[in-house]
């Protein structure tokens, strides 16, 4: 089992992968990224393409393993990558247009990697890349796609696995008090569509800080100031705090949807909530999932609760549409966390134990149709 210790790229590999960590770089217009192809044994590999000024070779093979146990996991014919490009997302639009049309060209050679939208990167990054190289998914739907994105796949999937998980926990969702860190693509439709089953979301935090009102929070309004390239501080109600002060917000379910982390050993002991589920993708390291399942909090691991994006670009990529992902959303994501944690109660084990196990089972049987298994 790979240790979030491990600094050496060359030091990441196991049975199951990486079959390829590619660094490109392209000086004339500053691009630096990195490819993680960990195991096609399914198929052509998804992924997202991140874009970050701090990422790390570390970030993109712990992203591109959790695609791999994600994606065998629900079934799809697809195995799991990640990308990180280097830089500010939120650079002007006509350089950040070069610097993806330049990844584009840069990943041309990698047959079997298929980049998504991630974070710092979009539906129109998407169309770009597919511009120059044929091959991308979450594509805007002018050009066929289903704007993963845009419609909330995974924030769908993330609200149905919080309905699914909420009974394990001692909850409804009728009157659930929510916390999200993260209001972006997945932060913002999670909580619309939690809110749609009768939740509530009392706390919500940016990149600049975080802002709670137990009465509840408007949904719209926190979305016309990101849109206004705000920040959820300011927001006119309700009391700001430091970000690091979310984790201690009281609420039912708290839910990270922004970077790797967010949860350690030095803080998921201030939780005050009873139900985790991982909207981000590695937001929980190994110790602090260790700790809540000792303080029985039962906590949806990533690659179970967030496989909305991904079965919605696995759609698009077999040509079909979005009634079709919503669908399959709703089956593999309530599916699997019912099994997850209906197998954690009866093994007394973690959800995350329970989940490993789950995606383990399904991807060595993949792995053994291989011929070079
Ligand atoms: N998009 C998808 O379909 C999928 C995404 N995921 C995962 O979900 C997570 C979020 O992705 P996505 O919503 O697409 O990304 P976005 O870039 O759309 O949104 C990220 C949000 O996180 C906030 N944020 C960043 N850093 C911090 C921080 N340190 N503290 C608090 N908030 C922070 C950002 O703040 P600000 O607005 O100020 O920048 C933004 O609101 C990632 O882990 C991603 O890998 C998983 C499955 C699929
Ligand atoms: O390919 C995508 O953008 C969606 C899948 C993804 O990257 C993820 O689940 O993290």
């Amino acid at each position: 089992m790979i240790t979030h210790g491990d600094r050496d790229p060359l030091a990441f590999g196991d049975d199951i992968g990486p079959e390829k960590i590619v660094f490109l770089r392209t000086p004339s217009v500053g691009l630096r990224a990195i490819v993680v192809i960990d195991n096609t044994a399914a198929g052509p590999a998804i992924g997202g393409a991140r874009m970050a000024p701090d990422v790390s070779a570390l970030e993109c093979f712990r992203l591109a393993r959790a695609m791999t146990l994600k994606n065998a996991t629900c079934g799809l014919r697809h195995g799991g990558a990640k990308s990180v490009i280097f830089g500010d997302p939120g650079m002007p639009a006509d350089q950040k247009e070069e610097l993806i049309r330049a990844f584009a060209n840069a990943i041309a050679p990698l047959e079997n990697y298929i980049p998504g939208p991630d974070m710092g990167t979009d539906e129109t990054a998407m169309g770009f890349v597919h511009d120059e190289i044929g091959r991308a998914v979450g594509l805007p739907a002018e050009i066929g796609g289903i704007p993963l994105d845009q419609i909330g796949a995974t924030g769908y999937g993330v609200a149905i696995a919080a309905e699914v998980a909420a009974p394990f926990a001692g909850l409804t969702l009728e009157g659930a008090r929510v916390v999200l860190q993260g209001f972006g693509a997945v932060g913002e439709h999670t909580a619309r569509f939690l809110e749609l089953k009768g939740a509530r979301l009392v706390g919500v935090a940016d990149i600049t800080g975080a802002v709670t009102d137990p009465e509840g929070l408007d949904i719209d309004a926190l979305a016309r100031l990101k849109k206004a390239g705000r920040s959820v501080v300011e927001y006119p109600r309700g009391r700001t705090i430091p970000n690091d002060s979310l984790v201690a917000v009281p609420c039912d379910i708290w839910i990270p949807a922004a970077r790797p982390d967010a949860l350690r050993a030095d803080n998921v002991g201030r939780l005050n909530c009873r139900l985790v589920v991982q909207g981000a993708n590695v937001p929980v390291t190994h110790d602090a999932a260790r700790v809540m399942h000792e303080r029985g909090l039962i906590s949806v691991p990533d690659f179970i609760a967030n496989a909305g994006g991904v079965i919605a670009a696995a759609v698009e990529y077999d040509g079909g549409v979005k009634a079709t992902a919503m669908a399959a959303i709703e089956e593999k994501v309530g599916g699997n966390t019912r099994l997850t944690l209906q197998h954690a109660r009866e093994r007394k084990i973690s959800p995350l134990e329970a989940a490993m196990a789950l995606a383990t089972d399904r991807l060595t049987k993949i792995m053994q149709l291989r011929r070079w298994r």
